[in-house]
């Protein structure tokens, strides 16, 4: 094994534009590649084990906590939600860099773990507009609306704690801003190689 990769965190308000914004970065990166997390959660319409998330049920979901298959773990809009060791752990070592696409108490879960992780928090660009985003979205019941709405204050007063904001407000400037992160990161990892053995200490990896 040569270098650990980078490990890039994204974490939003539900409607925000996350699973969009990091889904147009994938395509415009064949280096970066996206963490599949489990949940306890239904799937939903068209999703497809393995593909948005691997769907457990709760007892199983626990197990798993127990085991300490989990980075990181968090209770989100009532349902439970994972990063699995096995998900990442390879990849990372091959010297991959993935994306993380979770909820913001995960994330600072994971730069305990990683403090070298790169924790980025997309905003909407004003409150009218995330909810318009979560009713074109198809959330129509307006007590989803309203629980989000409210969830989203939780969480946006968060974002103090990441290393990077992003407002989504035109798509393809955020996906730039996005892109941006991520080559900065990447040339900063670069000059962070010359001393080698820092950071693999920082990894654990020794
Ligand atoms: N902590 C944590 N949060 C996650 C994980 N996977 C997804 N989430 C978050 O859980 C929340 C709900 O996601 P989802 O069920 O897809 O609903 P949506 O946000 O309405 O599309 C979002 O904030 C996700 O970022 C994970 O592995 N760990
Ligand atoms: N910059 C943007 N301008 C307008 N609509 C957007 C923008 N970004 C995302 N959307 C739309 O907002 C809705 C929520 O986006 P989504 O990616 O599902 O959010 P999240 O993953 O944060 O819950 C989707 O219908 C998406 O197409």
């Amino acid at each position: 094994m040569e270098y650990p990769g980078n490990l890039f965190v994204v974490a939003a308000p539900s409607g925000a534009g996350k699973s969009s914004l990091v889904k147009a970065l994938l395509e415009l990166d064949a280096k970066l590649s996206v963490s599949v997390s489990h949940t306890s959660r239904a799937p939903r319409g068209q999703e497809q084990h393995g593909r948005e998330y691997w769907f457990v049920g709760l007892d199983e979901f626990r197990d798993m906590v127990a085991r300490g298959d989990f980075f990181e773990w968090a209770e989100v809009h009532g349902n439970l939600y994972g990063t699995s060791r096995a998900g990442i752990e390879s990849r990372m070592a091959q010297g991959d860099d993935v994306v993380l696409e979770i909820d913001y108490q995960g994330a600072l879960q994971i730069k305990q773990l990683f403090p070298y992780a790169v924790l980025i928090f997309v905003l909407p660009p004003s409150w009218e507009e995330l909810k318009q985003r979560l009713i074109r979205r198809g959330d129509t019941q307006p007590e989803v609306i309203a629980t989000r709405m409210a969830n989203a204050r939780v969480e946006i007063d968060q974002a103090r704690h990441f290393d990077f904001v992003v407002v989504n407000a035109v798509f393809d400037s955020a996906v730039f801003d996005l892109k941006a992160i991520v080559h900065a990161q990447r040339l900063k990892y670069a000059a962070q190689r010359r001393n080698r053995s820092a950071v693999f200490q920082a990894l654990q990896l020794d």
